[in-house]
């Protein structure tokens, strides 16, 4: 597998190598002992996997809090997203700013999202299923997001605001300013 270091630290864009025969392919979806070299996040201790009927659902953005907050390695295994992680951790040097990556089951690659950013997607085909593992446990009193379109992120999903499907909970999200926000940019992880 390819790991690509994206322009924020610490999140990364992973492409599994697929090795095709006469049947389809085969691909390695976790390597821990390839994260764990890289420095990477790679105790996952849950795993999830959502359905959206329809293009244009966006599910976002979304962290939790400490001692609950989750890293996450999220892939698709039909359809396609474009994936979003904005890094919060106050006193970074990229804070407020996001980086994207259009994560489809035909591309099987994969975005892993550090603590201290929050992560969100907006789908690209009907019926597109996303698979992601977690750092740690769901913890609804923990859950917290900041509203996908907060003009201060500025983030360019491509699809139009009448044209996305959120759920009730993302609709009603504060902007990134006014978000419940622990996360400290720690310098010593530069
Ligand atoms: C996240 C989660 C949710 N749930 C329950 C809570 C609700 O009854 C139902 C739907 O939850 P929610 O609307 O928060 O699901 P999403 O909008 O897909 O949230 C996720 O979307 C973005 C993309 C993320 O990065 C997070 O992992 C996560 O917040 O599943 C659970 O039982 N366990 C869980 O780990």
């Amino acid at each position: 597998m390819d790991i690509e270091r994206l322009p924020i630290d610490g999140v990364v864009l992973i492409r599994p190598r697929r090795i095709g025969d006469s049947r389809g392919f085969f691909a390695e979806t976790f390597r821990r002992d390839r994260l764990v070299a890289e420095g990477l996040p790679c105790d996952f201790v849950q795993e999830n996997h959502s359905l959206s009927r329809r293009v244009g659902t966006l599910r976002g953005l979304h962290y939790q809090l400490p001692p609950r907050a989750q890293a996450k390695l999220v892939r698709v295994v039909r359809g396609a997203i474009l994936d979003v992680a904005v890094d919060i951790r106050r006193g970074s040097p990229s804070y407020g700013g996001h980086v994207k990556a259009v994560l489809s089951a035909e591309n099987g690659h994969q975005l892993l999202v550090p603590v201290g950013f929050a992560h969100g997607f907006v789908t690209l085909e009907p019926d597109t299923e996303v698979v992601y593992k977690v750092s740690d446990v769901y913890a609804p009193a923990e859950d917290r997001g900041v509203l996908w379109s907060d003009p201060a992120l500025g983030v360019g999903w491509g699809v139009a605001s009448d044209a996305v499907h959120l759920s009730d909970k993302d609709r009603a999200l504060p902007p990134l300013a006014a978000a419940e926000n622990p996360f400290l940019f720690e310098a010593a992880t530069a």
